[in-house]
């Protein structure tokens, strides 16, 4: 039997002449954390609305459990949104905001009881029951959103930012609570976030978007390691894309050499964009490294030092270095083969991973 529990089938939606989301096709298993990540107005809150039923899509199908459900109203939909806002009510306490879809169901007033005590419990909000909204911290607030969606029992939870009105520290301490809380309730969690760091730690899953289209979607390692373009390396973490040829298999110049690296299924002297993440540099002395670079400037980073530097090209190079360096002064670079990742120009999902397919085990 198949674990689909929500399915989006060539979802597209358009506002006029504009088409905000274009061509989306999402699989989303049950018991899951899931992120849709991307820029602000890449189209993240609306396939949530489309999820939800908020909106009516233009083209394509929405499907719960196998089933189309592009007609059936918000209400009877097994899943429920945290809001941006929260959207608590402000003239009732936590738990008549918590009571408030059960009540809706004209459930007793004991099972009431029982699930709303439940849901607090979970979020770690026992005792607070009687307290009114605004003697609550943003943090507590946030939670109360949460039990309120929780206590219906939805088998998809939909999460819009919903810790972006809290400050840094907070945002993490909630951002271990909501896995944790996600993994006790065994139920999907399909979390929309633009913060790339928040979707690696959170995630099993990320959908990266861009203008409207799921730019890659898989495993926080493997958006990170093999961003399939330009947009996703430069969206994740942060990156050096140079731009290079591909001189045939396991060959990639940049910088006016000749590098072994470990992708392969372009065309000889294919144009190509290299990567190298910042971590994976280390400096050397001049001429014993790769690539010859003059350091520009640096800010040190509390654990590391950030090293702006220029090769001949004039191509910016990104490094991370526990070791200061002179500003001024020219160093090398050292990098792994394995630290190369080559990507096309405008290769789609399907592209790559049929090139990944084709020399896996090479
Ligand atoms: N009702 C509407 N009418 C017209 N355009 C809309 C409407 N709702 C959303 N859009 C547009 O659709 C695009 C996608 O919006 P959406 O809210 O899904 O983006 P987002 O990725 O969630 O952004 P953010 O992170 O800022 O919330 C935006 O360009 C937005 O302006």
């Amino acid at each position: 039997m198949s674990n689909i529990i929500v399915e989006l089938k060539h979802v597209g939606k358009r506002y006029g002449d504009t088409q905000v989301l274009k061509d989306i096709n999402i699989e989303i298993e049950q018991g899951k954390f899931y992120t849709l990540l991307g820029p602000s107005g890449s189209g993240k809150t609306t396939i949530l609305r489309a999820i939800a039923g908020f909106l009516d899509v233009s083209e394509g199908e929405v499907l719960f459990d196998g089933k189309k459900i592009n007609d059936v109203p918000a209400n009877q939909r097994k899943v429920n949104t945290v809001f941006q806002d929260y959207a608590l009510f402000p003239h009732l306490n936590v738990f008549d905001n918590v009571a408030f879809g059960l009540r809706l169901h004209r459930m007793s007033k004991e099972t009431i009881q029982t699930k709303v005590t439940d849901a607090l419990k979970m979020v770690r909000l026992q005792g607070y029951a009687d307290r009114e909204i605004s003697e609550l911290s943003g943090g507590q607030q946030q939670r109360v959103a949460i039990a309120r969606a929780i206590v219906l029992e939805p088998q998809v939870l939909l999460l819009d930012e919903p810790l972006s009105a809290l400050d840094a520290k907070l945002r993490k301490d909630m951002q271990y609570e909501l896995r944790e809380l996600q993994e006790r309730l065994g139920i999907t969690f399909l979390f929309v976030t633009h913060d790339q760091e928040e979707a690696l730690a959170l995630s099993d899953e990320i959908f990266v978007m861009n203008d409207g289209q799921v730019q890659q979607s898989g495993t926080p390692v493997d958006i990170y390691d093999e961003p399939v373009n330009h947009f996703v390396a430069d969206f994740i973490g942060e990156s050096n894309i140079i731009p290079g040829h591909m001189i045939k298999d396991f060959l990639v110049e940049f910088n006016g050499k000749q590098f072994e690296c470990a992708d392969a299924g372009m065309r000889p002297n294919e144009p190509v964009e290299v990567v190298l993440r910042p971590e994976d540099l280390d400096i050397t002395a001049a001429d014993a490294g790769k690539v010859n670079v003059e350091v520009d400037t640096q800010l040190f980073r509390g654990d590391y030092y950030e090293i702006v530097a220029y090769d001949q090209l004039q191509n910016e190079w990104l490094i991370h270095s526990t070791n200061p360096a002179k500003d001024g002064e020219t160093v090398g670079l050292t990098f792994d083969p394995e630290d190369i990742h080559v990507m096309r120009l405008n290769e789609s999902e399907e592209e790559f991973d049929a090139r990944l397919e084709t020399y896996e085990g090479d």
